[in-house]
């Protein structure tokens, strides 16, 4: 029940577990071993509800290994994941992304053999009735600029608007968090000007947070609002990207020579 006392915390900060509430996500003590190796060491990670934060670090840093144990698609060898309020550590993945974390790989994964409507009609049938299918699919195919392909087989789509088929899937899901692989991987130039202010749009007017692991620092630049650098599986700096890149120790590891 509602209260008018000052004194009652409805929504508190921090539950009885430690997790802290004003964060859609944040992992404690994360950690992956991969025998003698670990790929991710004892993560403390936070990221709150319409922040887009990168990741970034050099071959082999552990981003991909940290997304994986977001997704649930790797268990972890030791600590927590909080989502929402809630442990999800031990949860499956598809249970995940029923909670509203989504997940898109840097290769389009779309079905090539079907057509755009066709391919939306996946996620969208497991959040809406049949009869809003259709107005639910021109709605996410005039916002990601595929209309005209409605009727098109997905396999003849340019690798630009499968990316943006793919994101417009994700979003069909109503994602909390979406955890993005190299988004503007293989693209165009102007491709790339497009899928950063899909994302830009996601975060600041759905209010979904994204992690996106990025090598091109300079699409980093354009679009996030704070990035994490990881370094032999443990966050070697965090802030704005200005002061990351003026960072000459993140120079040193990760940007090389030719920045
Ligand atoms: N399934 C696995 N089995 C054994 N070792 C693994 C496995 N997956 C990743 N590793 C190792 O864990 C470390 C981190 O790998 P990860 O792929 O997470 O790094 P990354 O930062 O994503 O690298 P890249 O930028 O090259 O994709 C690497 O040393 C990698 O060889």
């Amino acid at each position: 029940m509602a209260t008018s006392d000052p004194s009652v915390k409805t929504t508190p900060a921090v539950d009885e577990t430690g997790a802290d509430s004003s964060r859609i996500l944040q992992t404690r003590g994360l950690r992956k071993e991969f025998g003698g190796l670990t790929a991710t060491d004892d993560v403390d990670f936070a990221i709150e509800a319409g922040e887009l934060r990168c990741l970034i670090g050099p071959n082999g840093a552990g981003k991909s290994t940290f997304l994986n144990l977001l997704t649930g698609q790797l268990d972890p060898t030791a600590g927590e994941i909080y989502y929402n309020g809630a442990d999800i550590t031990g949860l499956p993945s598809h249970e995940r992304v029923g909670r509203g974390i989504s997940m898109k790989f840097q290769v389009p994964s779309v079905y090539e053999g079907l057509t755009v409507a066709q391919n939306l009609r996946i996620p969208l049938q497991q959040v809406v009735e049949p009869d809003a299918f259709d107005a639910r699919t021109r709605e996410i195919l005039e916002r990601f600029d595929l209309l005209e392909q409605w009727g098109t087989v997905a396999g003849e789509l340019s690798h630009g608007q499968q990316q943006r088929l793919e994101i417009g899937m994700a979003m069909a899901m109503e994602p909390k968090l979406m955890l993005l692989d190299e988004p503007v991987a293989g693209l165009s130039i102007e491709e790339t000007a497009d899928i950063a202010e899909l994302l830009r749009e996601i975060a600041d007017d759905d209010g979904v947070a994204l992690i996106v692991i990025e090598h091109d620092i300079d699409f980093v630049e354009t679009i996030a609002d704070r990035v994490t650098v990881l370094d032999g599986g443990s966050i070697f700096r965090e802030g704005p990207i200005e002061e990351i890149k003026a960072d000459p120790e993140v120079k040193r590891i990760y940007l090389g020579e030719d920045h």
